[in-house]
């Protein structure tokens, strides 16, 4: 609980801040560069991405820029992003179950975290040197200012570099499936992207001298209504993790049932159940971003998030209940510490979307259930055109 606490710096308003244009940058750098957009040629008017990559890959890079700086940053054009990708790929349901099999992925995903490791060690020493620690610059300055623990030992560097990689891979698939199923969605429902388009008009307005919308700021991501309802809409239809699981620590009886599970025995938890109930949320398979601004269309969801009480577990003040319908953040000590940032990440990746393209989707990948998280089955294709 305490190191979530050592966090808090690089997710903080302040922060943010400075996280938005960082963000868009990139994105605009993205879509220049990568073959699945305009791939370096001025000329490209249209053309096919495969979410399920473009997203990842946008994911981390925004990510790594914002909480990493712009050292790690650097490093994921080189050799650098394949051992994330190494790490990925040892992050497996049967690894929850047996984490030391010998397989080759898990060889591998281990020499990964190692390299990792290093270099964030490295960067963590370097700035140390410069006297460079700043705790609302990033994560690394954050955990570097923050991580004394209440009985005075401070961190060590090889369990700050540890403590990134954990967070860091938190966010990556969560956010990164999410606004895969977004932009799929969207792209059959093109009202909804001229919609979207006129909000950034309306919150923003337009620069007079360039004619182009202004720029996108923090403040005015919180704004954008329909925006950050179509992220929660999105959550509520794929949550990303699909079960959170718990060990029993001392017997538990099932509520209204003779069944008592075993200390030690793990229960699993599918937070998505309710979000897809129609005792809950009305035409619950349909993907509707306005049905937040309709509190007839989620009397339960809405009724039982007012009711709930605050606690704090170290981390921050979070809802102290698990009663709400919607939890696609989890609930409890182990609740998400990323969801502040994740609405930062993934509004500005959709706001800059809608202002560049327009795009369809032919028809809505199956979700594939298989790993850990919620991904749409591939092809996950959009058609985009760029605007103007
Ligand atoms: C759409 C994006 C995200 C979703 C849906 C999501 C969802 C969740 C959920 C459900 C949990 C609770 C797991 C459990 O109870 O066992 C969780 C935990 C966590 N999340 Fe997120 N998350 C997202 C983004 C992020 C981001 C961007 C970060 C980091 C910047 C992050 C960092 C973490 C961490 C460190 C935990 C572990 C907390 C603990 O075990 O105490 N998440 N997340």
């Amino acid at each position: 609980m305490e190191q979530k606490k050592f966090a808090k710096s690089a997710l903080s308003k302040d922060a943010f801040k400075s996280y938005v244009p960082k963000i868009v940058e990139e994105i605009v750098e993205y879509f220049n560069t990568s073959s699945f957009y305009y791939g370096g040629k001025d000329d490209k008017k249209s053309g096919v991405a495969g979410v399920l990559l473009s997203q990842s890959q946008l994911t981390i890079f925004t990510a790594s820029r914002t909480l990493l700086g712009d050292e790690v940053r650097s490093k994921l054009d080189t050799n650098f992003a394949s051992y994330y990708a190494d790490l990925d790929k040892g992050f497996t349901p049967i690894n929850f179950v047996f984490p030391h099999l010998p397989l080759p992925v898990y060889w591998k995903r281990d020499a990964a975290q190692q390299k990792i490791s290093n270099t964030y060690k490295e960067i963590i020493s370097k700035r140390r040197k410069e006297g460079n620690i700043d705790a609302t610059q990033d994560l690394i300055g954050s955990l570097m200012a923050n991580a004394v623990y209440k009985d005075g030992e401070r961190m060590t560097d090889q369990h700050i570099a540890n403590l990134l990689i954990g967070i860091l891979m938190g966010g990556q698939h969560t956010s990164a499936t999410t606004s895969s199923w977004a932009l799929l969605h969207l792209g059959q429902r093109p009202e909804l992207i001229e919609a979207l388009y006129q909000e950034q008009i309306d919150v923003c307005g337009i620069d007079s001298d360039t004619n182009k919308i202004n720029s996108i700021t923090y403040e005015k991501l919180q704004d954008m209504t329909l925006l950050n309802d179509t992220i929660k809409e999105t959550l509520r239809l794929h949550s990303p993790l699909h079960s959170v699981f718990r060990k029993v620590m001392n017997p538990l009886q099932v509520p209204n049932t003779n069944y008592i599970i075993p200390k030690g025995h793990y229960i699993m938890v599918s937070t998505g159940f309710t979000m897809m109930s129609e005792e809950y949320f009305k035409n619950a398979s349909h993907f509707e971003p306005r049905r937040w601004q309709d509190p007839s269309s989620i009397p339960a969801a809405s009724n039982s998030s007012k009711k709930e009480e605050s606690i704090d577990y170290g981390f921050g003040a979070v809802s102290k209940g698990v009663s709400s319908p919607y939890l696609p953040f989890g609930g409890g000590r182990h609740r998400c510490i990323g969801e502040q940032f994740a609405y930062v990440q993934l509004g500005t990746i959709l706001a800059t979307f809608i202002r560049e393209l327009t795009w369809t989707v032919d028809k809505l990948p199956e979700i594939d259930f298989e790993s850990m998280i919620t991904l749409p089955k591939e092809p996950a294709l959009i058609n985009w055109t760029k605007r103007n």
